[in-house]
């Protein structure tokens, strides 16, 4: 089995004078669920194409399933692009084996195919329904699956959960499990957080063109301190003296940042002082926390990947 099922290696992309992807380099584990975030215009979209061979980078290159060129794998690749559309008089059985047949696969396995993938997402009533009459959501969970009918090794979703429902939702993060269990590689982009934190192995951040984060969900959660409020027994304004650097009162709760080798050490400062406890709370922060703390950096000019400069440092 191949360790990387995506190898982007500087990828960088100008539309006239305007860089819209500077330099992105991505790792994707073969297996695993693997999400680019960034916020609108990041230039995940541009990056996504490139990977697949279907815009030409000014510079950079990727390799997919073990290094081969993404022309040479496409019937082992399936993409959602960012723009929908099936033809409108197609039944959804028909667009799905229709999306099969154009990456090789039979037509009356496609169709077979299409009927258990929709009864297994619990949207067998719409299966004979000609496209045009469904909502633009359901339209795209018929893309969807049009998408991995062939059963590729790779899968490459961009923004796959705009535009659905809730229920909707959960089916696409149901399925996009469910591939992985099957052995697949899964690429997908979005800027609504809580779908990668839940799903995603590994991600990147993109943000103003270039890879500002890469690593697990955990990673990115890490680098901000946890949120601590503590409120005590006793009114005792000494009690600051004892609380890390920054802490401010909220009412009769303190609250304050605190990282995370520093949490025992506090409970046995607060059991030792006597102040006693009656309410405390840790909070890690989210993913959607990191998010905005990375982007807002970036914002103000500070680069938050040191090991993109590492990577290109290695490289000179
Ligand atoms: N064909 C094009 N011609 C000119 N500019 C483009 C073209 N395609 C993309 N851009 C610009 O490049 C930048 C990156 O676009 P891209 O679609 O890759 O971002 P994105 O992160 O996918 O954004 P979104 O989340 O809004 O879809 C944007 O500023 C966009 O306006």
């Amino acid at each position: 089995m191949n360790d990387f099922s995506v190898e982007a290696k500087g990828l960088t992309k100008y539309f006239g004078a305007f860089r819209a992807v500077d330099q992105v380099s991505l790792e994707v584990p073969t297996g695993s669920i693997y999400g680019v975030l960034g916020p609108n215009g990041a230039g995940k979209t541009t990056s996504l194409r490139m990977m697949l061979g279907i815009v030409d980078p000014d510079a950079g290159e990727s390799r997919l399933l073990g290094g081969h060129s993404p022309q040479t794998v496409r019937h082992r690749v399936g993409y959602l692009p960012e723009e929908r559309g099936l033809y409108p008089g197609m039944k959804a059985r028909e667009a799905i084996a229709f999306m099969g047949a154009l990456r090789g696969l039979d037509w009356a396995e496609g169709r077979h195919r299409a009927a258990s993938f929709m009864s297994e997402l619990g949207l067998e009533r719409v299966i004979d329904e000609k496209i045009r009459k469904m909502s633009k959501g359901m339209a795209q969970m018929v893309q969807l699956i049009g998408s991995i009918v062939h059963a590729p090794d790779l899968i490459v979703l961009d923004e796959p959960f705009s535009g659905l429902d809730p229920v909707n939702q959960e089916r696409l993060e149901m399925l996009v499990r469910r591939e992985r269990d099957r052995g697949a590689t899964i690429l997908f982009s979005t800027h609504v957080m809580a779908h990668a934190e839940r799903l995603c192995d590994r991600i990147a951040i993109i943000a103003r063109s270039a890879r500002r984060f890469e690593g697990t969900v955990d990673a990115a959660r890490a680098l901000l301190p946890m949120q601590v409020r503590y409120t005590p027994r006793t009114d005792d304004p000494a009690l600051a003296q004892m609380l890390p650097a920054g802490a401010e009162r909220r009412g009769e709760a303190w609250q304050f940042p605190i990282e995370n080798d520093a949490v025992e050490p506090l409970l046995a400062r607060i059991t030792a002082s006597g102040h006693g406890v009656a309410g405390l709370s840790i909070v890690r922060p989210a993913l959607h926390d990191a998010f905005v703390h990375i982007v807002r950096q970036v914002d103000a000019g500070f680069d938050a990947d040191p090991e993109a400069d590492a990577i290109e440092e290695s490289e000179a």
